[in-house]
């Protein structure tokens, strides 16, 4: 029988129908590289025993949404990766490895297909034609509905399909004499890539920011209708910008689309659904010449909870006016106020001032109430403001995590103002200012995308959470909540739709929400350009036959199987500032404002009133937070040139002759970066010994010459001794130190640790742990994070209330060497830290004796034999996990007993 017959459902790699690897090489003969075998994110860190890769790799980037789109088996959002059974039995591969203690393959596509060019997409989509097989197309895998997987499928994935063409005289085929200055991606370029192309020539582009604007540029973006907070109210969407699409379809057919040639196609996929009418191989876009930007950066705040509603209903109506001006952007509400950031195109200062000023004054009137505002403008290139995404290396994917979205109306904002307000407060939404202004003046029908986005203004989005080891139970308990959310934001504005690309597979009356009046036609085009979709009808229970997959049938599949843990990430996991964020500069505030964009509603700790910055050149890049402000519970604090200027000069090059540079391990890899350990010897050779869970510390020295000095200056500034430092040499931005607490039990209580700085700059993040968020428990918490750049020759003091209730790091810095500041650049990008220490645990000179505060015997006099290994080994780093993760930690009934660990297994000799 032919491919026209077939019938029943698309087979999966569990069933009989699937191909035998004799079959599949068969296909291998005709692609360019061998075929692929993706797995979930987690895998190289199983078994947990003895991982089969490189597991620091995986807990170092877990988080890191450009990574994650790197790799044919992770998906922007950790639950896609999962597949729930309907009786709730979750097959995953989780981080932690003592979830399930195995690497199961969740929702992840068992084979697939790197595609490198139209050849390749042309033999994967015959053979998956030929054989029946569930098709998924991934690229970046960004997907909110996770289109860009499925349990047991067979995978196109594109993300190789890396060409990028400029032209600037671009003639649409089949239209000579038009044209146009246009750049053609092929299917795998990331935005990021494509601003970098672009901008060479000295051109922007309408694109996404997400993630490091790692999204793909060709992909699900543009067939879901593709926003920009950057410039869609100036420049429309990604569907009002492609002037062509290259795409093949089942048939095997390759097709080039544009206004001319294939036009229906091009109109249907311009915003007509993901993956819907065939597999999209490049995209042609127009580009701008690139302008300087005004951006604007606002903040109210009160905690008086009763104007809130006002102050969130002034800021809705005054979004049609922001967007008809020219403003894009995004921001938040949270139960304590709003912020966002806004950026003008070419804007004037008349025109910003014209904008903002009613605003402004509407602010003013509710400052009687207790209502306490910031704004702050700039002037940037684009080349800045593009760098501030392309480079801002906080978290942003790898969560579990379900996003509506509502495309909010002129009508919506104007008139259900109270109503939408009140919906959008209750979920703590963040929202994206992209249509309006330039997208209305399309006409509705001038693509396939929903015509009602013709009449939006901002989309609003409302995100659940939950962890990765929450039980299936508790993952539909909050999925109950979330369609609550839903149905509130329906119930307000029934008439909106919802963006495609940044929706849940649980929006009310989907077809009217995704498609609207476009659905008929849509439905045809399909038809005509897809044959073998057989039974070609949209009602749920054909969908699962589709040949290409597309959002109905992922609809289905998860209404119908109850596959709930199919949902996504954040662009940009929230990070919420807790408090003085305000004398954040731009950079900071990127990363700040753009925390808020998709994340669970909690509400945030108050905020202190806005301080003035006016000490800092405005247009520098440096300090998020720095000198003078609140860092983590106050108990910290940023001093600049604690060494004098000859010393500060020398002090690098001695270190690095001086100092015994050690390789450290860990987990059996190699810690990103060089250690030494020195310390105060006293005078019967006992020395301090600071313990914590590396498998290996190197041998503690005594002083060097230059660390003596160093040592010196920071007891100075401290009010009490230390008598211990790590010596860390970050040799280039690739080395780092994860996300840790210090260990305590060996530190003197109430002292403070502190970290010298010399050479490169450095930026030490702060976040707050899960469980000192408000509302933490509810699942994935927003978690406040500061940023705090360690210029050369300065010392940051940590304290430990601080140490306590936040998680500390120096995260990798990838960027090439002239994206980063003359701070960054200094010595060449190596830094060296000293991080001093006053330890109350010591060991005899012979180490077979230990005593002091974290051990059994107190004194010196009690001093007992070392243990090595055994249970309690075990009890001293089941303690160490509890103080990385509890903020309450109990110091003494954790590690009051004392323990007399040195090492932490059994060694030879
Ligand atoms: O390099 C730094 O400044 C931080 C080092 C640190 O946090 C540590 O070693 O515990
Ligand atoms: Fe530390």
């Amino acid at each position: 029988s032919g491919v026209m017959s077939r019938s029943g459902c698309l087979c999966t790699y569990d069933q009989p129908c699937w191909p035998s690897a004799a079959v599949f090489s068969q296909l291998e003969s005709q692609l360019s590289q061998p075929l692929i075998y993706p797995r979930p994110t987690a895998s190289p860190c199983y078994p947990p025993s003895h991982p089969s890769g490189n597991c620091t790799d995986v807990i170092t980037n877990f988080n890191d949404g450009n990574w994650r789109a790197s790799r044919p088996g992770s998906l922007e959002l950790a639950n896609f990766e999962t597949y729930m059974f309907p009786n709730g039995t979750i097959d995953a591969c989780f981080l932690n490895t003592t979830i399930t203690g195995k690497c199961g393959q969740g929702s992840v596509p068992v084979i697939g297909v790197d595609a490198r060019s139209v050849a390749d997409i042309q033999a994967a989509i015959t053979f998956a034609v030929e054989h029946n097989l569930k098709l998924v197309v991934k690229n970046t895998g960004h997907d909110f509905i996770g289109r860009s997987t499925a349990r047991g499928a067979f995978v196109v994935w594109t993300h190789n399909m890396k060409n990028i063409t400029y032209d600037a005289a671009f003639v649409p085929q089949g239209v000579p004499g038009e044209t146009y200055e246009a750049i053609t991606l092929g299917a795998g370029v990331q935005w990021r890539e494509a601003y970098l192309a672009a901008n060479e020539h000295g051109r922007m582009m309408v694109g996404g920011v997400s993630a490091g604007a790692s999204i793909g540029a060709a992909g699900g973006w543009l067939t879901g209708g593709g926003h920009s907070v950057l410039l869609s109210p100036s420049y429309g969407l990604g569907v009002d910008n492609a002037l062509e699409i290259s795409v093949v379809l089942s048939t095997g057919e390759y097709l080039i689309t544009n206004e001319y040639q294939n036009s229906d196609l091009f109109w249907a996929l311009r915003g007509g659904g993901g993956s819907t009418y065939g597999i999209v191989t490049s995209v042609t876009y127009r580009t701008y010449p690139a302008v300087p930007f005004k951006v604007w950066s606002y903040q109210a705040n009160t905690t008086n909870s009763s104007v809130l509603p006002e102050l969130f209903e002034g800021l809705l109506r005054y979004q049609t006016q922001f967007t008809d001006e020219g403003l894009g952007g995004f921001g938040g509400i949270t139960n304590q106020g709003i912020t966002f950031l806004y950026f003008g195109p070419n804007m004037t200062n008349e025109t910003l001032t014209r904008t903002t000023q009613p605003w402004l004054n509407f602010v003013q009137s509710l400052a009687p109430y207790g209502v306490v505002s910031s704004s702050e403008t700039y002037d940037f290139t684009w080349t800045y403001v593009i760098d501030q995404f392309l480079y801002n290396n906080g978290p942003s994917g790898g969560g579990y995590v379900l996003v509506t979205s509502r495309m909010l109306s002129r009508d919506t904002l104007a008139n259900h103002t109270s109503q939408i307000a009140q919906a959008l407060m209750n979920c703590s939404a963040s929202f994206n200012t992209v249509a309006g202004g330039r997208v209305s003046q399309f006409g509705a029908d001038s693509a396939g995308l929903n015509p009602a986005w013709r009449k939006a203004v901002i989309e609003a989005v409302c995100a659940a959470s939950w962890d990765e080891d929450t039980p299936s139970s508790g993952i539909r308990d909050t999925i109950q909540q979330f369609r609550g959310w839903i149905q509130a934001i329906h119930d307000a504005a029934p008439n909106d739709c919802a963006y495609l690309n940044e929706a849940s597979p649980f929006e009310i009356d989907w077809q009217k929400a995704f498609f609207g009046a476009h659905y008929a036609r849509l439905k045809s085009i399909k038809d005509k350009y897809d044959p073998y979709r057989l039974p070609s009808s949209f009602s749920d229970k054909d969908f699962d036959c589709l040949v290409l997959i597309d959002v109905l049938h992922k609809l289905v599949e998860q209404r119908g199987s109850l596959t709930l843990c199919h949902h996504h990430p954040a662009p940009c996991r929230r990070r919420v500032p807790s408090s003085s964020l305000i004398s954040l500069t731009f950079p900071g505030l990127i990363a700040f404002v753009y925390s808020y964009h998709v994340r669970n509603p909690r509400p945030i700790p108050a905020v202190a009133s806005w301080c003035s910055d006016s000490h800092r050149p405005r247009h520098a890049l440096p300090p998020s937070l720095g000198v003078g402000d609140r860092i983590g519970e106050g108990d910290c604090e940023l001093v600049l040139d604690v060494l004098p200027p000859d010393l500060a000069e020398v002090a690098f090059e001695k270190m690095r002759k001086e100092v015994a540079w050690n390789v450290m391990y860990h987990r059996g890899g190699e810690v990103p970066r060089l250690v030494a350990v020195e310390g105060e010897v006293a005078a019967d050779g006992s020395f301090p010994i600071y313990r914590h869970p590396a498998d290996e510390s190197p041998a503690l020295r005594p002083f060097s010459p230059t660390v003596s000095l160093i040592r010196e200056h920071v007891q100075q500034v401290l009010d009490h001794p230390v008598n211990h430092v790590l010596i860390q040499h970050y040799r280039s931005g690739g080395d780092y130190i994860s996300e840790h607490s210090d260990k305590t039990i060996d530190i003197v209580r109430e002292s403070k640790v502190v970290n010298v700085s010399l050479g490169a700059q450095r930026i030490m993040t702060l976040r707050m742990k899960r469980d000192s968020a408000p509302n933490a428990g509810q699942g994935g918490v927003p978690r406040p994070s500061q940023k705090i750049p360690l210029p050369h020759n300065s010392m940051f003091v940590l304290g430990l209330e601080t140490n306590a209730k936040w998680l500390h790091a120096i995260n990798h810095d990838k960027r090439p060497i002239q994206h980063k500041s003359p701070e960054e650049q200094f010595m060449n990008g190596e830094r060296i830290s000293l991080t001093f220490r006053h330890i109350g645990t010591f060991l005899s000179g012979d180490e077979s004796r230990i005593y002091g505060q974290g051990t059994k015997g107190k004194t010196h006099e009690d001093a007992r034999p070392v243990v090595n290994g055994t249970e309690e080994a075990a009890k001293l780093l089941e303690a160490f996990g509890k103080e990385n993760q509890q903020s309450e930690f109990d110091w003494d009934a954790v590690y009051g007993e004392g323990s007399d660990v040195l090492h932490f297994t059994l060694r030879d000799g």
